[in-house]
C-alpha cells in the first residue's frame, strides 16, 4: 500500500511535469514553425518590395525595355507570376506580358505610400487566383506584382506539422483570412485576432476546442500576420510505446519499492526474532569440519560448526550471528538444536564408527542451562566420544561451572579448551576444571617455520600438555610444513584446510566412504 501510494504520487507528479514539459516544448515549436515560416514569406515580400520601389523607372509606354526589364524580373523571381502598371485612373495599361491595346478597367490606385496588398484576385492572362502586392509611384500610376496562389500554398504547407487545426495569413485591420489552409476559428467572442507583433494565444475558439495559437505579424507588410493553431490536445501526443515504457517502469518502480520495504521490514526484525525465525525455517545448518589422524589421513572425528542460510544474503559464517546469538540468549537454542540435529545427521557414521568423535563449541552460558546440559547428556547416549570445547575467552564462574563440567566428565564426555593460548584464562581452565584436551590455536600452528613471538609458546605448549597429560589437537593446519613439525612433536590429530574445510553432511559422508 505504502509503495503503491508512493509510486503513484511520484509517477502522477514526474507526469505532470513531463505534461507541462512537453505542451510547452510544443510550443516553442509551433512559435518556431511560425517564425520560420513568417521570415520564408519576409523575405519573399521583401525582394517584390525591391522590385516595386525600383519600378519608378519603368517606362509607361511599355516600350520593348521595359517590357523585357518586367519579364526578366518574372523569370528571375518564382514568387512573381506577372508585374501590372495601372495608370491614376484605373486603367491597367501594360503587364510583363505586353502592351494592352484596349486598356483593362480595374479599380483606381488607393493614394497610399508603401507596400500594400490586395487580393485575392483571378488573373486575366493567366486565369489563375492571385495575391497582389502593390505601390503607388509619384505620379499616380499603380505598380503591381501578382503572387501566385499556389506560391502562397507551399509557403503555408503545414502538413508536415502534424495535428495542425490551420495556417492562415490574416488581413489585420479587417481580420479576414487572405489565405487559409485547414479550419479556420476565432478566439470565442473575439470579432478578430488580437495581432500585434508577436503573440501567443490560448483558449476556447468559436468551434469549440480549446487550442493555442501563434501570430506573427510579417515584418515587410505588418498589415498581415501569419497564425497557426493546434488544438490544445493535440500539442502533446504520447506515442503508444512511451505511454507502455511509463507503464513498465511504473510496475518495475511499485514492484521494487515493494521488495525494498518487505525487506527493509525483515531487517527491521530484532536480531533475536530473525535468528528464532531462522531456526523455525531450518536455516540454520551444520556443517562438519574433519579431525584427521595425519598418519592414517583418516578422518576419526568432527567439529560441529554453524552455519545460516540467509534468504537475502546467502550462507553466513558464525561471526555474523553467533556473537548476537549469545548476547541475545538465542544461542541456547541454536546449540540443543545443533546437537539434535548432529545426532541425527551423524547416526549412520556412528553406527559403522563408535569411537567417531563428535565435538561442540560450548560457552558459559550454555553450562549455565539445565536444558542444555540434558540435550548434551542425551548425546552421550548416541555420541560415545564427544567432547566440548571451552573458549578461553569466555570467563566461566568457577563454583558452578566445575560442578557442571564434573557431571558431564562424569557421564564420559570429555572437555577441551578451544583456541589454547589465546585468552588469559587458559591456564586457571587447566588448574580448575577436569580439562581432558587443548586445541592449540591455528595462530601458533601458522607460526611453525616462522621467526615470530608465537613460535616459541607452541612449543611450550606442546611440551606443557604432555607434562600434564592433556591430549593436544592442532587447529589451522594449512601446510604440510606445519603437518610434519607437529607430528614430530608427537601432535598427531589435525584440522585444518590442508585436509579439509568444514564440510555439509554429504561432503562429509562421501569423504568418509573414499
Ligand atoms: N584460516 C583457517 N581457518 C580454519 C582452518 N581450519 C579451520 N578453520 C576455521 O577455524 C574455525 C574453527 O572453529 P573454532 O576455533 O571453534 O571457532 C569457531 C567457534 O568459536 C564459533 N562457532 C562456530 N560454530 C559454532 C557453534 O555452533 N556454536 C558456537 N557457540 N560457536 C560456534 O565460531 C568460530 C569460527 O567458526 P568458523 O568460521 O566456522 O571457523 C572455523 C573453521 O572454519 C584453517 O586451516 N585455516
Amino acid at each position: 500500500m505504502i509503495a503503491w501510494l508512493s509510486c503513484s504520487f511520484v509517477f502522477s507528479i514526474a507526469t505532470l511535469f513531463s505534461y507541462v514539459h512537453l505542451k510547452e516544448t510544443a510550443k516553442a515549436n509551433l512559435a518556431t514553425v511560425v517564425n520560420r515560416i513568417v521570415s520564408d514569406i519576409d523575405k519573399e515580400f521583401t525582394v517584390v518590395d525591391d522590385t516595386l520601389k525600383y519600378a519608378v523607372d519603368l517606362s509607361l509606354n511599355c516600350d520593348p525595355h521595359s517590357l523585357h526589364h518586367m519579364r526578366r524580373l518574372v523569370f528571375e523571381n518564382p514568387g512573381m507570376s506577372e508585374i501590372g502598371v495601372i495608370d491614376p485612373k484605373g486603367k491597367l495599361i501594360c503587364n510583363s506580358f505586353g502592351r494592352l491595346t484596349p486598356p483593362v478597367n480595374t479599380s483606381a490606385p488607393l493614394k497610399q505610400s508603401g507596400l500594400r496588398y490586395y487580393g485575392p484576385i483571378i488573373t486575366d492572362y493567366l486565369e489563375l487566383p492571385a495575391f497582389v502586392l502593390a505601390r503607388t509611384r509619384d505620379d499616380g500610376y499603380e505598380v503591381n506584382v501578382l503572387m501566385p496562389d499556389h506560391w502562397l500554398k507551399r509557403m503555408l504547407d503545414i502538413s508536415a506539422h502534424h495535428d495542425t487545426n490551420f495556417a492562415a495569413l490574416v488581413d489585420n485591420t479587417t481580420g479576414v483570412p487572405i489565405f487559409l489552409n485547414g479550419n479556420y476559428s476565432l478566439p470565442i467572442r473575439q470579432k478578430l485576432f488580437p495581432a500585434k507583433n508577436r503573440q501567443a494565444v490560448e483558449g476556447h475558439f468559436d468551434d469549440g476546442a480549446v487550442k493555442f495559437a501563434y501570430i506573427s505579424a510579417i515584418p515587410s507588410l505588418p498589415q498581415l500576420s501569419l497564425i497557426i493553431a493546434k488544438n490544445d490536445d493535440r500539442l502533446v501526443k504520447m506515442e503508444w510505446i512511451w505511454g507502455l515504457l511509463w507503464g513498465v517502469l511504473y510496475c518495475c518502480s511499485w514492484g521494487g519499492l515493494t521488495f525494498l520495504l518487505i525487506n527493509y521490514d525483515k531487517r527491521q526484525l530484532s536480531s533475536k526474532t530473525q535468528i528464532l525465525r531462522a531456526l523455525a525455517n531450518e536455516e540454520l545448518f551444520n556443517v562438519y569440519q574433519p579431525l584427521v589422524c595425519a598418519q592414517s589421513k583418516s578422518i576419526v572425528g568432527v567439529e560441529v560448526l554453524i552455519r545460516w542460510r540467509h534468504p537475502l544474503e546467502g550462507v553466513l559464517g558464525p561471526a555474523y550471528f553467533v556473537p548476537e546469538a549469545e548476547r541475545d540468549g538465542t544461542i541456547l537454542d541454536i546449540s540443543i538444536a545443533q546437537v539434535e540435529e548432529a545426532i541425527r545427521d551423524l547416526s549412520e557414521i556412528l553406527l559403522q564408527q563408535p569411537k567417531f568423535k563428535v565435538s561442540f563449541n560450548v560457552n558459559g552460558l550454555l553450562l549455565g542451562s539445565k536444558r542444555y546440559i540434558d540435550t548434551l547428556l542425551g548425546a552421550k547416549k548416541h555420541i560415545s566420544s564427544l567432547t566440548i570445547e571451552l573458549t578461553e575467552r569466555d570467563v566461566l564462574t568457577q563454583a558452578q561451572t566445575k560442578t557442571v563440567l564434573n557431571e558431564l566428565k562424569r557421564a564420559g564426555i570429555e572437555i577441551a579448551i578451544d583456541d589454547f593460548g589465546t585468552g588469559y584464562s587458559g591456564l586457571q581452565y587447566l588448574q580448575s576444571f577436569p580439562i581432558d584436551l587443548l586445541k592449540i590455536d591455528q595462530s601458533f600452528v601458522a607460526s611453525i617455520g616462522l621467526d615470530t613471538l608465537q613460535s616459541p609458546v607452541l612449543a611450550a605448549v606442546i611440551d606443557m600438555a604432555e607434562k600434564l597429560d592433556k591430549k593436544l589437537i592442532a587447529e589451522g593446519v594449512e601446510t604440510q610444513a606445519q603437518a610434519d613439525y607437529l607430528q614430530s612433536r608427537g601432535v598427531n590429530i589435525h584440522q585444518g584446510w590442508l585436509y579439509y574445510q568444514a564440510l555439509e553432511l554429504p561432503q562429509l559422508k562421501h569423504e568418509m566412504n573414499k
